[in-house]
């Protein structure tokens, strides 16, 4: 597992192996980015392959090996390696991207990388000064957190990736919910953009964070893991969820930790973690079984049973399902209205229902982050993921 892990990792840094960053002023970039679009020659190249290394998206495995494969094609011309064997997958799909491109000339490759890398940073997010930005706390580009009428909202932002976690966001939804614990408003808010609440941890964080030690990886994950989960289990104001679409995984579990949660008839939940040779955390080995019951609470976090809002709802796990087409309608109204309540009140009110369990809910996010760090360790995880990130498998 990790060696496929770090081979992964390293389809990224292999393609980039290059000369330091030259410095170019924005005005310089742009009249050097418009250049890119029409041409292809070696210094567009060059500054094309600078430019990638500053792209604040991460673009994805599959672009990652599209470029990979201009790379190689445009500085070595066609794939001269010989082909890796079958279980080497990865070696194997940066050798099929790089032999796909047959006898594509060298100056042509130079050309489709330069257009490529033109497009990427064509979307990447714009600077501050775009309408609306004003509002917007600074320090994050993995959320949005906006505070107005009493109400911090803090919103997941990666959609092109389904609001997957990634080591970023969970080190900026700390700072947020820390930051939102001590403001003064008087609720807060978790919510998605685009159309999923959030598809769970970024499958990615397997590779990008391993070291030479898979155990130490493994170790660093639960403690961040532990720390996370911790945030939400010690948040002193009534806590919120918005699921404005799918949520797969850890957003699901962290629900149970949650005071009320909204659902749009678009959400679904599902906890996958037999399929992820993985186990439950978030709390909700206890929380879900408390709030479903244990035969319910088996089917979702044993079987990996996906469930739509409405059955969440029956079951306890949601507050109330709105119709996808009024929902950030009314659920706004009505949250303005709970905002105007008195906040110590609630806020004691909260801590009343909750305090009597917080030991208890520590112990059992320790247990199961315990239980996770071998999990990542296993077999079973090691092959789900490889399958997710070689794209042979999706949930
Ligand atoms: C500190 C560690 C804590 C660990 C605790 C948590 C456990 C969990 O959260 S387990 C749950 C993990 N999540 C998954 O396994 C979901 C994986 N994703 C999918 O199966 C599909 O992407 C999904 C069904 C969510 C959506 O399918 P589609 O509608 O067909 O969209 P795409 O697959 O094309 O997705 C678009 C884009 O997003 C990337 N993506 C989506 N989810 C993830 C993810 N969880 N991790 C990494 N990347 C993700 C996907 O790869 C696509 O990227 P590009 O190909 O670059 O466009």
């Amino acid at each position: 597992m990790a060696a496929a892990a770090a081979g992964l990792a390293s389809i990224w840094r292999l393609s980039h192996r290059l000369r330091p960053l030259q410095v170019i002023s924005f005005p310089v970039l742009q009249l050097h980015m418009s250049r890119i679009a029409m041409g292809g020659s070696q210094k567009d190249f060059e500054m094309a392959v600078n430019q990638v290394k500053r792209l604040k998206n991460e673009p994805g495995n599959e672009v990652k090996l599209k470029l990979y494969a201009l790379y190689k094609q445009a500085t070595e011309g066609p794939c001269n390696m010989p082909k890796p064997g079958m279980f080497d997958f990865i070696n194997k799909a940066k050798w099929d991207s790089w032999n796909a491109l047959g006898n594509l000339s060298k100056e042509t490759a130079r050309q489709n990388y330069v257009e490529l890398v033109s497009n990427l940073s064509a979307s990447e997010p714009s600077s501050p000064g775009k309408p609306g930005a004003g509002r917007k706390q600074a320090g994050y580009d993995t959320l949005v957190v906006t505070s107005e009428d009493g109400i911090t909202k803090i919103m997941f932002n990666r959609p092109t990736k389904k609001n997957a976690l990634n080591h970023q966001m969970y080190q900026e939804l700390m700072a947020a919910l820390e930051a939102a614990g001590k403001d003064d408003s008087a609720i807060t808010v978790i919510t998605g953009n685009g159309d999923y609440y959030s598809s769970g941890n970024d499958l990615n964080n397997f590779t990008d964070s391993l070291q030479d030690d898979i155990e130490k990886s493994a170790q660093n994950a639960a403690i961040l893991l532990r720390n996370f989960v911790g945030c939400f289990i010690d948040f002193p104001k009534p806590l919120i969820a918005m699921v404005n679409g799918p949520a797969v995984g850890i957003p699901v579990t962290l629900l149970g930790l949650f005071d009320i949660i909204y659902a749009s008839d678009r959400a679904t939940f599902h906890t996958p973690f037999s399929h992820l040779g993985q186990s439950p955390e978030g709390c909700s080995s206890y929380m879900f079984p408390k709030i479903m019951g244990s035969a319910k609470a088996a089917e979702m976090l044993i079987f990996g049973k996906k469930i739509t809002a409405k059955e969440a709802c029956a079951q306890g796990l949601v507050t109330e399902v709105f119709p996808d087409s009024t929902f950030q309608k009314e659920v706004w109204t009505r949250l303005k209205v709970y905002a105007k309540l008195p906040p110590n009140a609630m806020r004691i009110s909260k801590q009343l229902i909750r305090n009597m369990e917080k030991e208890k809910l520590h112990a059992i996010n320790s247990e199961e982050c315990r239980v996770l760090q071998s999990r990542w360790q296993s077999e079973e995880c090691a092959n789900a993921v490889m399958n997710f990130l070689s794209r042979k498998a999706k949930l």
